[in-house]
Formats: C-alpha cells, sequence, structure tokens
C-alpha cells in the first residue's frame, strides 16, 4: 500500500475491569476482568476498506470505539489522521422525534452550522429514499428505515476515516447496495473505511481487506477475498459442532500471522 496512512495502532490492549457484589452484605467483592484487546497492531491506508471480522466478544466493537476516541485503551497506541467519525446502528436518535428532527439534531451533533444543517437536510432525506415518511416520529420506523436514515446522516458530510459498526447488514438488499456505492465515492475520495461484521459476505462484498480478530487478538490481516473465505469454513466448523477442526484452523491461522513492527516517523527522526 503506497497511500498515506490514516489509522495507525501499535500494542493496543483493553481491560475492563468489573466489580460485583460477590456476597451478602457486600463482603468479599469480586473484581474480575476481560481482556477486550490483547497486543492489537495494524496500520490502514488511504483508499482502504478493511473489514473487521470476529465472532461475538471478540473485541471488534470495543476496537472501534477506541479508534473513534470514545474509550481509552489500557496500553498501546493509537494515532489517526483526522477525527473518524463512527457510525453504529445502535448510535441515539431520538424515538420520539421526527425523522426531519433527527436529521437536524444528527447534523448538528456532527458539529455543523446551522445555515449548513439547512442545506443538507433535504438531500439527507433523499438519499435514505425517506421524503415520505420523514415527518413520522422515529420509533414508528422499521429498523431498515433506521439504517437508511442514519447512514445517510453520518455519511453526508466528508470524513477522512468513516467508522462503520454492522449498520449494513441491517438493510434490505437495495440499501446494502446504495450503502455501498456511497462508500465507493467516499473511498475514491481517498478516505479509509473500517466496517464491522461477523458477516462473512458483508466484509467479503464491501472491503478490500480484513482483520480477523479472535479472543481479543488479532490472527489475520489480508486480503478481504482470501480471508473471508478462511473465516467461513472456520464458522461453519464451529457452528456444526465440530470444535477440533474449527479450532485447528484458528490455530493454523494465528501461526502464518506476523504482526507489523510499527515506528512512527517522530521515532525514526529521533533516532
Ligand atoms: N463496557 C464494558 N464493560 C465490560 N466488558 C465489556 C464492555 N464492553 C465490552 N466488554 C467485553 O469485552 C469483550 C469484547 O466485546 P466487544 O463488544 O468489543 O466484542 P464484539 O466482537 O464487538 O462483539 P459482538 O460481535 O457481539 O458485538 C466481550 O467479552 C465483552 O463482554
Amino acid at each position: 500500500m503506497s497511500g498515506k496512512p490514516t489509522v495507525v495502532v501499535r500494542d493496543l490492549s483493553k481491560t475492563y475491569r468489573l466489580t460485583s457484589s460477590g456476597s451478602i452484605r457486600g463482603l468479599g467483592r469480586k473484581t474480575t476482568s476481560v481482556d477486550a484487546l490483547k497486543s492489537v497492531s495494524f496500520v490502514s491506508y488511504r483508499g482502504e476498506s478493511v473489514g473487521i471480522l470476529g465472532k461475538n466478544g471478540s473485541g471488534k466493537s470495543t476496537l472501534l470505539r477506541i479508534i473513534a476516541g470514545n474509550e481509552t485503551p489500557t496500553s498501546g497506541l493509537v494515532r489517526v489522521s483526522t477525527e473518524p467519525r463512527l457510525l453504529g446502528v445502535s448510535a441515539a436518535l431520538q424515538g420520539a422525534l421526527t425523522g426531519r428532527e433527527n436529521v437536524r439534531l444528527g447534523l448538528l451533533a456532527m458539529g455543523l452550522h446551522p445555515d449548513e444543517v439547512a442545506q443538507l437536510e433535504e438531500s439527507v432525506i433523499e438519499w435514505a429514499d425517506l421524503t415520505d415518511s420523514i415527518d413520522r416520529p422515529l420509533r414508528t420506523y422499521s429498523s431498515g428505515m433506521s439504517a437508511r436514515l442514519k447512514f445517510s446522516i453520518a455519511t453526508s458530510v466528508r470524513a477522512e476515516i468513516l467508522l462503520v459498526d454492522e449498520a449494513l447488514s441491517t438493510g434490505d438488499s437495495t440499501f446494502t447496495s446504495k450503502a455501498k456505492k456511497r462508500m465507493d465515492s467516499f473511498l475514491e475520495e481517498s478516505g479509509t473505511v473500517f466496517l464491522v461484521s461477523h458477516g462473512a459476505k458483508t466484509i467479503q462484498d464491501n472491503c478490500s481487506r480484513a482483520l480477523w480478530l479472535h479472543e481479543g487478538e488479532i490472527i489475520a490481516d489480508g486480503p478481504a477475498e482470501s480471508l473471508t473465505k478462511r473465516y467461513r469454513v472456520w464458522s461453519n466448523r464451529a457452528a456444526t459442532g465440530k470444535d477440533d477442526e474449527a479450532e485447528k484452523i484458528i490455530r493454523e491461522t494465528a501461526a502464518s500471522y506476523t504482526p507489523p513492527a510499527i515506528r512512527l516517523s517522530s521515532e525514526t527522526a529521533s533516532r
């Protein structure tokens, strides 16, 4: 990859510590910890669409939240070329407000001036294909309609780094292909898209590169086409109870992965 680096992640780890009241009268409170990410390293470049694959609880959303700056890592380094925009289907839109009010609120929340909001509003609604229902409360929308609206709001303003958490798997096929076009035009303008999914197909259809997270660690980083094929085989073995075979795939995949050695130009310069 010859483009400019957009996200640099080095030795990133995240441990959540949970305290529970373990016994009567709060005596013997227990602290447990979850290693959500373990020494994750990679560099993304302009023009790349990077899929983050992995089973439930493998650390995908945690990684995205840390890149977005919404969460602090326990250790490690994250550098971004510009402020990333995180687009997640679970992010807050207000059910009691109309679609239009949500568009305004969303755009204002993204830091736009009210004049810019007024200028963009109609195009956001049009892209989401919600002209007829835009003045209805959002809570009356189907999940596909909400996903379209959210995607339209979040992608209406250019960002060099776009982080998408599962949004594409919520819509119907028309929306999925529209969303893909929008992402492609974004990539043509030299952005980087990160897309989180447990669905190999979503990643295969939308990404050039994939990272496979397993229990908080990257076990593969490579072309989406070949990596998603391997992931599918693993996923099939795991789902059909062929645990030994699934485990073997994980072991072999992890064994052939070498984390990148990352040195920042500032570090090189100081030598
Ligand atoms: N705020 C939190 N407090 C405690 N544990 C957390 C928190 N957020 C995530 N975790 C734990 O960290 C691990 C990774 O979670 P994360 O949501 O990043 O995984 P994921 O791959 O995105 O999962 P899914 O595909 O189910 O959304 C899980 O074990 C999860 O329970």
